[in-house]
């Protein structure tokens, strides 16, 4: 992907900002390390704190076994006991880190996928079709897993790789100031000759993000049945291989560009450093040689530029690293504070033990980013025992009003009073707890019956009697009774010994689902998609039964299953242009009674046909 040079410069500009703000963060991620687990937390960074002191205490071990080989023999005991000492302590502590590391590694990657998922849940459904949410939900996802860890041991390794370069440089330091001086500018210079790299990888993969999600998307297309057949039928398959390769391949091109990029300042840095390096060598020699320094002080001097270039390198990785894993820490701490505040405010507000009355005054909506209005000064009252029937064309709003009365988009212009009061001030969990609704895209869980019926009413998913009645309301005891495993039928295709329903029986399941809740309102939007028209209308009937003293709302396109709803609203274009029964709505003799004698003469006509 070319980008312009303004823009990759204004980019670039916006990534160092992203990188001196993301800093912030940084009483945060210590929060978060700290409650996934104190105890390991303090192992692990004491550990890692001493292991910085053991390469010098090594060198040191090794400098005075070599220099006291020529003295007596006590001395030579004693450097020996010591180096010995000190290879068993560094070899412990090396063992124990592990443990510790791979304890809290483990931990933290659970802690953080579960913050997340909690956090995914409590989302509202314009955050969710905000493809920016998902964007950031996308990056947070696919990194949680390792990142965090990779941040808590980048900030441990920077601190004890210091503390080893600061002994290092101390050891030639005692030999030679100025030689130490040409030691600490290996780091200063690999340091600024990689942030640049640092940089630019990072800002591609925040970039990457939309286009990831995309072959994420073409990939879910290809591996999952409900989309199997159509991919099939419409030979879609090597299409969408092809345009999955494209994506790849221009991760792949930018990618390439960037491991130029680093090759290229890997052979500048490592000249330098190795010729940096060669001239202290020189110097340690040349001063043993003139016998100003002893043999074993040049081996720990040797050791101690191999160990200060290996500790270098890895603090400019670790310091790089950071910047771009502070990037991330900045998407998952946005992500978690998604309104936050709203939530705050919900747990203020009043909570409602049923629901009797709904009230919309003059409401109107429109979708975030759409100029036009989804809902136009809808106006209407519903109380306990009315059922409703909605109607109208493809894209009228029926899916609509059924959101917004549900509260599952909270932007509204109007007003809507629950039991008289406004909704603002009652508690959204409560309302939606007193309603039972099976939407157009209801979810097939892959899970047995049990679940399926059961989470309308997740306290009662052990209740076979509640599950059976509730079953039984919607028609499919008898369904249920022929399965191999009763309620505990694994239900679709993608788990073993999975049972597969057809369209109609998996919403029938859905309407069970929905009894599951004693609920004061119940709405069912269009179960026509599936149903037969006979099964539509005893799915309605049943309904209609059922709910006597609730508040009942269903949406369909066939107009002969709803007339025996209390009152038919007519939607077009947002608005609700006619209300009544059948009866007087046929009296009035406009849209309703249009549509009904279109269907009607459909039938007759095809009936006979036939
Ligand atoms: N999530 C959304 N984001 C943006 N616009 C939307 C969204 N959902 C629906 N719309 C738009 O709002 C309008 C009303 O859609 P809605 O789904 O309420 O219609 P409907 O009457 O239920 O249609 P159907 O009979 O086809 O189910 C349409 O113009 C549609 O494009």
């Amino acid at each position: 992907m070319m980008m312009s040079h303004d823009e990759q410069e204004s980019i670039e500009s916006l990534s160092l900002l992203n990188v001196v703000r993301s800093f912030r963060y940084w009483p945060r991620i210590f929060q978060l390390l700290w409650k996934v687990s104190a105890k390991d937390l303090i192992c692990f960074s004491i550990l890692n704190l001493i292991q910085g002191f053991l390469p010098a205490l090594s060198i040191m071990a090794t400098q005075q076994l070599i220099n006291n080989i020529t003295s007596t023999q006590e001395k030579i005991l004693g450097a020996f006991l010591f180096f010995i000492a000190v290879s068993i302590f560094f070899g412990a502590v090396s063992i124990y880190q592990s443990y510790f590391e791979s304890l809290y590694q483990a931990k933290l990657s659970n802690y953080t996928n579960v913050i997340i998922m909690e956090k995914a849940s409590r989302l509202t459904l314009a955050d969710f079709e905000n493809s920016q949410v998902q964007d950031q939900l996308k990056r947070v996802q696919t990194d949680s897993g390792y990142r965090p860890f990779q941040i808590t041991k980048q900030i441990f390794g920077i601190a004890s790789n210091l503390i080893s370069l600061v002994s290092m440089i101390s050891i030639v330091m005692i030999w030679n100031w100025w030689a130490a001086l040409l030691l600490i500018l290996i780091p200063v210079i690999s340091f600024f000759s990689f942030l640049r790299i640092g940089r630019q990888e990072f800002v591609i993969q925040w970039k990457r993000a939309p286009k990831s999600r995309s072959a994420w998307y073409l990939s879910y297309l290809l591996t999952r049945d409900n989309s199997f057949k159509e991919v099939k039928l419409y030979t879609l398959g090597s299409y969408f291989v092809k345009q999955y390769r494209k994506i790849c391949e221009d991760f792949f091109a930018e990618d390439k560009l960037l491991a130029g990029k680093r090759l290229k300042y890997s052979v500048v840095y490592k000249l330098i450093d190795n010729l940096s390096s060669y001239s202290i060598i020189f110097l340690a020699v040349i001063s043993a040689y003139r016998g100003q320094l002893p043999i074993g002080n040049v081996v720990g001097i040797f050791q101690s530029i191999s160990q200060v270039q290996g500790r270098s390198d890895s603090i400019v990785q670790q310091v790089l690293g950071l910047c771009q894993n502070n990037l991330f820490l900045e998407q998952l701490f946005s992500f978690l504070d998604i309104d936050s505040t709203e939530r705050e405010r919900l747990q203020e507000r009043s909570e409602i033990k049923e629901i009797n009355k709904i009230e919309f005054r003059d409401v109107s909506f429109r979708y975030q980013g759409k100029q036009q209005y989804a809902l136009k000064n809808i106006n209407f009252t519903l109380e306990q025992g009315q059922t409703v029937a909605i109607v109208g064309h493809n894209g009228s709003g029926k899916s609509t009003l059924i959101k917004i009365l549900l509260q599952l988009y909270a932007q509204t212009k109007g007003q809507i009073l629950i039991n008289d009061l406004p909704i603002q001030e009652i508690n959204d969990v409560s309302y939606q707890k007193r309603v039972g609704a099976v939407f157009q895209d209801f979810v097939q869980y892959e899970m047995p019956v049990r679940q399926n019926i059961g989470y309308g009413n997740i306290g009662e998913v052990d209740n076979d009697q509640r599950i059976a009645e509730a079953a039984s309301n919607a028609g499919i005891d008898t369904l249920i009774e022929n399965l191999p495993n009763k309620l505990d039928t694994q239900l679709g295709r993608w788990f073993e010994h999975g049972h597969q329903l057809s369209g109609g029986q998996w919403q029938r399941i859905a309407i069970a689902r929905a009894f599951m809740r004693d609920a004061d309102v119940y709405i069912l939007d269009e179960p026509s998609s599936f149903l037969d028209p006979e099964a539509e209308r005893d799915v309605f009937e049943r309904f209609h039964d059922l709910i006597k003293n609730r508040i009942g709302i269903f949406i369909s396109h066939r107009l002969s299953s709803v007339n025996f709803a209390d009152q038919i609203w007519v939607m077009e274009e947002g608005e609700i242009v006619e209300m009544g029964t059948h009866a007087e709505l046929m009296a009035r003799n406009q849209t309703y009674a249009r549509l009904y004698r279109l269907q009607a003469d459909a039938y007759s006509t095809n009936v006979s046909a036939v």
